[in-house]
């Protein structure tokens, strides 16, 4: 089928509520300003503003929330069409933040009977896949049935219809019942995709092991599918592996740190348009960290994500050129 869509992404969108306090422990904090929220709804917005062309599939509440985030995600060029909204009184999840200072943030999320764990495979559209050169996968998403089928359904789909896997690990320790049910689906979905992309402490988590050896990672995984597997390690940096033997070493930019969560997944969005745009896995590498150096300097992990010109441009300032 002809490939219509740059990327599809498969999983939550929910809602971010981000403490205006700065630089305060939760338990002082009083106001927080809402955003959209989820790692894959972010990766999403992520694209649409690099100038992909960016589909979703998920399931929202039938209420504000839901309603809220379909229209925002619709205006910043994310085609929700396949959005299923909620007829069984699931609610859309919310995550609130804490910034406690530009090295320490957290996070506390209400995932209990949440709408995008619902979405089912009956709801996933084979066109869709079809038409998409890339299915974006979110760990979270595997966390409880049937959004776990849905997903297992539209990776076999994305091998029907030679529509590229990209699995973001995405961990979050809501709603999973033990580590060895993380490690199951996690290790079975890695191997079923073509690029992983975690960092070293969600590799743990798929291991199910404290080991973190990177080489050690990758060869296992390199038997399966995956031909590229990236391994982040926060402000250190990230690395690449490609299933030819070439490991690639990325640094991360400086940046006017305002809160340290987003960086991850506006990571995600310019690491994979570059190599949509055909450039290498350094490039793919450098176009990342500037987009995760931008966000973590801004408030939002959605609003927040940079164009294209703001990721040269901070690339530019800082390395000389691009
Ligand atoms: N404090 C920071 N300053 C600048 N860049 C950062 C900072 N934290 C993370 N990054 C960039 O974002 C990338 C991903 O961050 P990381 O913390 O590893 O992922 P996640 O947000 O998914 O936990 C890093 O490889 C780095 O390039
Ligand atoms: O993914 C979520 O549900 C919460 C996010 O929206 C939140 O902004 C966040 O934690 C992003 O973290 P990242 O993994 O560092 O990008």
């Amino acid at each position: 089928m002809n490939k219509t869509i740059d990327l599809v992404a498969i999983g939550r969108a929910a809602l971010d509520l981000n403490s205006i306090e700065i630089n305060r422990p939760m338990e002082e904090t009083e106001s927080f300003r809402k955003y959209v929220g989820g790692s894959p709804a972010n990766i999403a917005i992520g694209q649409a503003k690099l100038g992909q062309k960016v589909k979703f599939i998920g399931k929202v509440g039938d209420e504000h929330h839901g309603r809220y985030i379909t229209k925002y995600m619709e205006d910043a060029g994310v085609d929700m069409s396949d959005v299923v909204v909620d007829n069984e009184g699931h609610m859309t999840g919310l995550t609130f933040t804490e910034i406690k200072s530009p090295s320490e943030s957290n996070i506390i999320q209400y995932r209990d009977e949440v709408a995008d764990l619902y979405i089912r495979p009956d709801e996933v559209k084979e066109e869709t896949i079809a038409s998409s050169k890339i299915l974006l996968v979110s760990g979270t998403a595997l966390a409880q049935s049937p959004s776990r089928e849905a997903v297992l359904y539209a990776i076999d789909l994305a091998h029907q219809h030679d529509t590229r896997v990209i699995f973001e690990i995405d961990y979050r320790p809501y709603t999973w019942k033990s580590a060895e049910e993380v490690s199951v689906y996690y290790t079975l979905v890695a191997q079923l995709s073509d690029v992983v992309i975690g960092t070293r402490d969600e590799f743990n988590m798929l291991e199910n092991s404290e080991e973190a050896d990177n080489a050690k990672t990758v060869e296992k995984l390199f038997n399966y599918r995956p031909e590229l597997i990236v391994i982040k390690h926060g402000v250190q940096g990230s690395h690449a592996y490609t299933k030819d033997g070439q490991v690639y070493d990325g640094k991360a930019y400086k940046a006017n740190v305002v809160k340290t969560f987003g960086a991850g997944d506006s990571y995600a969005a310019a690491f994979i348009y570059a190599l949509n745009q055909g450039k290498g896995v350094e490039d793919a590498l450098k176009y990342g960290a500037a987009s995760a150096a931008i966000v973590v300097s801004r408030h939002s992990s959605s609003e927040a994500m940079p164009t294209v010109d703001e990721i040269e441009a901070l690339i530019i300032e800082q390395d000389g050129s691009l």
